[in-house]
């Protein structure tokens, strides 16, 4: 924590600067790595850094700590993996946990691991736009306060951690502006509370759609859902066991084309035909696709049987929207209350990372699963695996291991190379090195 003080004391306010910008700003030094983004990935990147010695310092645009999973999330959701596929690095789940913990508990297990570690983020500063001073061997990280204040931090390494839900997907829907209703987005829906009595119309069919019609269904509103493509839903558990875990295990021994067979078989005779449901499944088999695509099969939490006896109701896409009235591609019109986006979310990455090199357009890295975490430069990427809470906590240990890596090798020829700000690094409680 020496460390981390000592940088506060570094943040030299640069008046020339100031004028030279014609305003309010300021650059900060930082003698370790910038991990932007306050989510479980940039909370396990900074403690797997702690744990080695090294300071780190972390950005968070929203006030508090995993700003998903505390502002918006729904009330009822709980993790759809066992406990033990959503560890983050160096800390398990209290074992008094149960086996799916709830968004409270998981959210307290956060705070406990941020406590732990030491890791105190800068809220409210949203970082707009970063990019590498090849003169100087700096990253150059701007953010923008509350107060529209900027800031400007130069770091060595530059962390990536604003995950795979940093922005909601709104889609245009034709009429969407004269529709009367409310419409929102999943990342806005808390209970079904509010829509007690009313028709509903939940778009998409991914986890968060199918369990926000279960939800409504609990609270006596009348929920429809827009299922435009084909979908896998699989049984949360099967044979006693979590399917997820079940397969990974499976997977140990048998081809990814047989496990899916199995995954197929246990669901048809657990769930029935989906298909005479409305809900077609792909060709490629769930984990196949998974691996292909990223797209998650929807572990069913109860929302199918509500399927079948008739409280959600499944429906086409959208055609157009009218002032009480929603047009589906079959022509048939119905009216409804209110509409609940459940259509997903995207990186932001490419609108504040200004590099060429390490990540697609869609703001997900070039490079397959598990290659995706190192870029070029000191530039890293953490939680952008599709693959959960287990890829970040990869991607972070790894992450840590190569800049102590490169550390190391500093240490043992100091004066060999410009950067001496790895000189700055190591914590005054680190244990020596070896
Ligand atoms: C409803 C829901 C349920 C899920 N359940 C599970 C589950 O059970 N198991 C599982 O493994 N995964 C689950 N996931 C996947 C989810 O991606 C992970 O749980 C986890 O939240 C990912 O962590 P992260 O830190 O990468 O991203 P986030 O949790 O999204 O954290 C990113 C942080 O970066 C901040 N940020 C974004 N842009 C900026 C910026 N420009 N400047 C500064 N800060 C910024 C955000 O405010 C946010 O706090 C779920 C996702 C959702 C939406
Ligand atoms: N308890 C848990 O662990 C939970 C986990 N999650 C996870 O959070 C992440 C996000 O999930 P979620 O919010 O469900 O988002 P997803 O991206 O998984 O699903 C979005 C859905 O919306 C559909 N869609 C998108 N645009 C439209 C449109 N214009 N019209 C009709 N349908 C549309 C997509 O269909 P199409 O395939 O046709 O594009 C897809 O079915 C996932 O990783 C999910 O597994 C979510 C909820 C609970
Ligand atoms: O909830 C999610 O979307 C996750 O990222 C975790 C997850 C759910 N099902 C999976 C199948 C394979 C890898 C991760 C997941």
């Amino acid at each position: 924590m020496d460390c981390l003080r000592e940088i506060e004391g570094k943040q030299a306010h640069d008046p020339l600067f100031d004028k030279i910008m014609n305003k309010s700003s300021r650059r900060v030094f930082v003698p370790g790595p910038v991990i932007v983004g306050a989510g479980p990935s940039g909370l396990a990147v900074a403690a797997c850094l702690k744990e080695k010695g090294f300071p780190s310092m972390v950005l968070e645009r929203s006030s508090c700590i995993a700003s998903l999973w505390q502002l918006k999330t729904y009330d009822r959701l709980r993790l759809h993996l066992p406990k033990q596929f959503c560890e983050l690095p160096l800390m398990g789940f209290p074992s008094e946990f149960p086996t799916y913990p709830t968004k409270q508990q998981f959210i307290h297990y956060l705070e406990t691991y941020a406590r732990k570690f030491e890791i105190r983020p800068r809220f409210n500063e949203t970082v707009s736009h970063a990019e590498y001073d090849k003169a100087i061997g700096f990253w150059r990280v701007k953010t923008v306060g509350k107060k529209l204040e900027e800031t400007e931090y130069m770091c060595r390494w530059l962390v990536a951690a604003t995950g795979e839900n940093a922005e909601a997907v709104v889609p245009e829907i034709d009429g969407m502006g004269e529709f009367g209703g409310d419409i929102r987005h999943t990342s806005h829906y808390k209970s079904g509370e509010e829509f007690k009595s009313k028709k509903v119309l939940v778009v998409g069919c991914g986890n968060s759609g199918m369990e926000v019609c279960l939800d409504l269904c609990n609270y006596s509103a009348k929920p429809s859902l827009v299922v435009r493509d084909t979908v896998h839903v699989l049984p949360r558990e099967m044979l006693g066991k979590s399917t997820f875990g079940l397969s990974m295990w499976l997977l140990k021994w048998l081809p990814m084309r047989l496990v899916d067979r199995f995954l197929l078989i246990v669901s048809r005779l657990m769930l029935g035909d989906t298909a005479r449901l409305g809900l077609d499944r792909p060709e490629l088999g769930p984990l196949e696709l998974k691996n292909l695509s990223g797209k998650t099969p929807v572990l069913d939490v109860g929302t199918l049987a509500k399927i079948k006896s008739g409280d959600v109701k499944v429906c086409p896409g959208i055609k157009k929207l009218k002032r009480h009235t929603v047009e589906f591609l079959d022509g048939k019109m119905e009216n409804f209350d209110a509409i609940i986006l459940a259509t997903g979310y995207k990186s932001n990455v490419p609108s504040w990372l200004k590099e060429g090199d390490m990540f697609e357009k869609d703001g997900f890295p070039k490079r397959p699963f598990p290659n995706g975490w190192r870029g070029e430069c000191g530039l890293y990427a953490v939680g952008f695996t599709k693959r959960g809470i287990l890829g970040a906590s990869m991607d972070a240990k790894r992450i840590a291991e190569d800049i102590e890596r490169y550390c190391r090798n500093e240490e043992a020829a100091p004066y060999d190379h410009h950067h001496r700000s790895v000189l700055l690094l190591k914590s005054s409680s680190s244990s020596p090195s070896p």
